[in-house]
């Protein structure tokens, strides 16, 4: 059996312990709430799909549902086109309006995105109220009832919500283990850091939204033929949003069982509340969904299963410290390599040609006019005091920050303005001041989303992957989550990412910061190892010591100009940045 397979035998499990007790209630009204926990659940799925894995909170996935719901009912009413044509043709709908909303949507972040996402099934709401459709009804059919998808027996529908549930999810794991689902969830863990690896964010968001669009609007579709009547409220409404959201976030976010789970519990609490207590409570659905946050807020706020899979784990054996260090004390290769002789050689050939950059923030000239040019194979450092604009020439170079004039030519072509993903592929890669790893993937998939940029098959990025891992001397922790690394850890993963990229230039922002003396040699000797394979490093640093060993030439930034520039013996002993940065102690001891 292959892994995929492997991997969803729980679900399959639970899928048959389902069906067995679904065939066994012969009460219909039981039978519909059967049904309804697993059209929630997809419909949670649906906004997993997005929201789970991207982070990207939605509370307006009801209009893809919405849209499914009122084109199946209108196609039967109007043009007799049966359910079954209807299902794939709304999961085209909400794929469409997915796009449609997330173009002009994932411009905005955060909250903002959020809640602008609500505006879209409110909007619908209104939309089909004018239209004249307070409520509609599926005609019934006479005639071969099954062919409009009606049946006598209503745990047909169960099983068919089975059917749909089982696609859902082998959809979902498939998206999970592949590039699209690293993608997605190193969007979520830090877009930037996403861009700046290589990934083109806006494209694996759209897909994102266009997947989870497809399915809200084919559940959508099957609701509306499970239940026969619907109103813009009933697909519409806050309500419908706040479901999908809310069976997820109870179960789980940013796994397949989450909504499962949360729609397993919450579903039959508020049907059978809202059957027992809805004429004298209305609207107590709500109640319950709003009483279910509650309780995930206080005692699990990732969601049940997070919670229980974090019990379980805790109670397996650890590792003893013992294990633990002799893993650590394990040679590492890239280390050892970096050891070797420096036999770099820099080419007259200038690969990076920064001509008259520019960068105002307002009033503030933060690089003004600044022109340098770098040599194939040539260490690079940039040098000045805090603010002198350092860190903001590398966002325009590598197309975080617009530029405000000038030109970056890479062998001859103009690349600033182009966004960082593509600067990315064309061969510049970058590591951060303030570092930015994606927290709960491994070293390995972590360095893994920096190789998809030329990587043709997971097989080939995980190859790239694991070479990057090594040339850094991390291959002994490539299975440990990045959360539990040191800072020296972290800073040389940020690196293995950056060169997974195979980049031809490489930024390097104060890659020693925060290291103690003998980790930045460590650190400042891989560098310079990576070097020696012919890569060329533009680096950023305040440490003046390890400096004047690593680089070839310094250029020195005050006030957002380019002060001085020339080789460090020079450099360093020019007035003008004794002056403006080093100091007159550094002359002293020089
Ligand atoms: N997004 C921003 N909006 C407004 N001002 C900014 C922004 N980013 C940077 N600045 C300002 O631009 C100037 C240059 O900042 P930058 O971070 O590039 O300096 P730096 O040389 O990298 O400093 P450090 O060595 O402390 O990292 C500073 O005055 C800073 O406050």
């Amino acid at each position: 059996m292959s892994t995929f397979l492997r991997s969803l035998l729980p679900f399959f499990i639970f899928a048959a312990i389902y069906l067995a007790i679904a065939m066994m209630v012969d009460n219909s009204y039981y039978q519909l709430i059967i049904a309804m926990v697993l059209v929630w659940a997809c419909f949670g799925l649906s906004w997993n799909m997005l929201s789970g894995y991207t982070g990207l909170i939605s509370f307006g996935h009801a209009s893809f549902f919405g849209l499914g719901a009122f084109a199946t009912v209108l196609a039967q009413i109007y043009f007799g086109i049966s359910p079954w044509i209807m299902l794939p043709v709304s999961a085209l709908i909400g794929a469409v309006a997915g796009v449609l909303i997330g173009l002009p949507t994932f411009r905005l972040r955060g909250h903002y995105f959020a809640l602008s996402m609500l505006a879209y099934p409110l909007a619908m709401f209104y939309v089909f109220q004018w239209l004249g459709y307070p409520e509609v009804t599926i005609p019934r059919v006479t005639e071969n009832p099954a062919l409009y998808m009606q049946f006598g027996d209503r745990r047909v529908y169960t099983v068919l919500a089975l059917i749909l549930l089982t696609a859902i999810v082998m959809i979902s794991r498939q998206v999970e283990r592949t590039r699209f689902g690293m993608a997605l969830i190193a969007i979520k863990q830090n877009e930037a850091a996403a861009e700046a690896a290589g990934i083109d964010t806006l494209k694996w968001k759209l897909r994102a939204i266009a997947v989870s669009g497809a399915i809200a609007g084919a559940i959508g579709a099957f609701y509306a033929v499970v239940i026969l009547v619907i109103t813009p409220n009933s697909v519409f409404g806050m309500l419908v949003s706040a479901q999908a959201l809310t069976v997820a976030m109870f179960g789980g976010v940013g796994t397949v069982w989450g909504p499962i789970i949360g729609a397993a519990f919450l579903i039959p609490i508020a049907e059978i509340l809202h059957a027992e207590l809805g004429t004298y409570l209305p609207g107590i659905q709500g109640v319950v969904y709003g009483v279910a946050i509650i309780v995930l807020i206080i005692a699990a706020p990732e969601g049940v299963y997070w919670k229980a899979r974090d019990i379980v784990r805790s109670r397996r054996p650890r590792r003893t410290e013992q294990d633990r260090q002799t893993t650590q004390a394990a040679p590492a290769p890239g280390a050892a390599d970096a050891a070797a002789e420096d036999r770099r050689t820099v080419h007259d050939e200038v690969v990076l040609d920064v001509r008259g950059v520019s960068k105002n923030f307002g009033g503030l000239r933060a690089v003004q006019d600044v022109s340098f040019t770098v040599r194939k194979g040539e260490i690079l450092g940039i040098i000045g005091p805090n603010g002198a604009g350092k860190t903001t020439l590398f966002n325009v170079l590598n197309g975080f920050q617009k530029s405000d004039g000038g030109q970056m030519l890479l062998h001859g072509t103009d690349m600033l303005g182009r966004r960082p993903h593509a600067i990315c592929a064309a061969g510049i890669g970058r590591t951060f001041q303030v570092m930015r790893p994606f927290k709960r993937l491994s070293v390995a998939d972590n360095v893994k989303v920096g190789a998809y940029v030329h990587a043709g098959s997971e097989e080939d990025a995980d190859a790239i992957a694991r070479a990057a891992v090594d040339r850094v001397g991390l291959s002994a922790s490539s299975d440990r989550i990045a959360a539990t690394l040191t800072t020296k850890e972290l800073r040389l993963m940020e690196l293995a990412r950056a060169i997974a990229g195979k980049p031809e230039i490489l930024l390097l922002d104060e890659t020693l910061a925060g290291l103690g003396s003998d980790e930045s040699k460590e650190v400042v000797s891989i560098i310079r190892a990576l070097a020696a394979t012919g890569l060329t490093i533009v680096i950023i640093e305040h440490t003046m010591q390890a400096m004047v060993q690593l680089v070839d030439r310094f250029i020195v930034l005050d006030h957002g100009q380019l002060l001085v520039e020339g080789l460090p013996e020079e450099v360093t002993r020019n007035p003008k940045v004794i002056e403006a940065y080093l100091g007159a102690k550094w002359a002293a001891n020089a």
